[in-house]
């Protein structure tokens, strides 16, 4: 069912973790920007019809004992959430429930959290009730089966659904005709950073082509501090994460590399770095002659407030999305603000595509 242009986004958040942090505080912080100002990170201040204090949080998810139950304002700063304070927050009246947990839990989470003994909420039912247009998915990475469930839930209660996590929903046949066939709008899969490790690889691999330099191996090693990083030392989880963070970078250069000559991917959990995330990326290459040339680069950032603003560009694409009843993966938004979409693009003109799709 199309909803009214112009009209509060009501969002709900599955996973209450930094990333929720980040966003639940960025919006706050930015409540009051002039659209006619730049907001670091944000695409516009008013995106469409949507200024950034439109987009309300309505409901919210989690499994964690010291979050289900607590005000959202509180629970963005509970338990293992270590991410920079960007602002205080106000007490919101948005309690966080206790959703289902599935495979939300691995190893490490199961080690460092107490999961919440209430009852899991029937999640489509919970959407419904906070008359929620757009869920963000924000489950550890390695949560396939919750992804899918909160996916079903959302298309179940006539949601659209924002993917910041590497499961493939977008990006697979299967979802991306369940999202069609209910004219629901999905932007996916797995949030590409507004200066992370995939933009800045991207561009870089980009650049060696460009140059004419042939690139014959690169990596990616990412270091944290998180419990994101955290619970992808175990391994089994990382499958998804691996081939989306490769496919991120390998599809903006024609450079055919053999499997062994790329290697990225989470590299190990450093628990003083917090929420900080460092990136070391080298990349080696032949230029002129067949002579060597190589490029080292070191990234060091906060990870969550570094995709808060682009899961406020796509919360508002998928808004705009539903408003104009569009049904199925967002191909702009999801080329523009993630790492695997359904079609991979050039980030220019996937940012280009974005502002067409904002002018209709
Ligand atoms: O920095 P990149 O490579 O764009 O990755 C960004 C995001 O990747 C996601 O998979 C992480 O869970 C996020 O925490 C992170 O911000």
């Amino acid at each position: 069912m199309p909803t009214h242009p112009g009209s509060p986004i009501r969002v709900a958040i599955v996973g209450v973790g930094n990333c929720a942090s980040s966003l639940v505080q960025g919006v706050h912080y930015y409540r009051q920007a002039d659209p006619a100002d730049t907001v670091p990170g944000l695409m516009h201040v008013r995106f469409g019809e949507y200024h950034v204090s439109d987009v309300h949080f309505v409901a919210a998810f989690d499994v964690d004992a010291k979050k289900v139950g607590l005000d959202l304002s509180e629970a963005i700063l509970a338990s293992e959430n270590n991410t920079i304070k960007l602002t205080e927050v106000p007490h919101s009246g948005v309690q966080v429930q206790r959703g289902p947990t599935l495979d939300g839990l691995g190893k490490y989470y199961r080690e460092t959290i107490e999961e919440s003994t209430q009852n899991p909420v029937d999640v489509a039912a919970a959407l419904r009730a906070a008359e929620v247009d757009v869920v963000v998915c924000y489950l550890p990475v390695g949560s396939e089966a919750a992804a899918k469930h909160y996916a079903q839930a959302a298309i179940d209660a006539g949601c659209a659904f924002v993917n910041a996590l590497p499961v493939f929903i977008a990006g697979t046949k299967e979802w991306a005709d369940k999202f069609t066939e209910a004219g629901l709008p999905i932007v996916g899969d797995d949030i590409k950073s507004q200066l992370g490790a995939t933009i800045t690889h991207r561009v870089m691999a980009k650049l060696f082509e460009d140059r004419g330099v042939i690139l014959d191996r690169t990596y990616q090693l990412n270091v944290g501090g998180n419990m994101d990083f955290k619970n992808m030392l175990e391994r089994d989880r990382l499958e998804s994460k691996k081939i989306s963070k490769t496919q991120a970078v390998t599809s903006n250069t024609s450079a055919a590399l053999s499997e062994r000559d790329v290697h990225i991917g989470p590299s190990d959990y450093v628990a003083w770095l917090d929420d900080r995330k460092w990136a070391f990326v080298r990349l080696e290459g032949r230029n002129f002659g067949d002579a060597p040339v190589s490029l080292e680069y070191k990234l060091e950032v906060w990870d969550s407030p570094n995709s808060a603003g682009v899961i406020i560009d796509a919360v508002r694409a998928a808004k705009i999305g539903l408003d104009r009843g569009l049904g199925g993966p967002l191909l702009a938004p999801s080329a523009y603000f993630m790492k695997s979409p359904p079609e991979q693009q050039a980030d220019d003109l996937a940012r280009q595509a974005v502002e067409d799709f904002i002018n209709g």
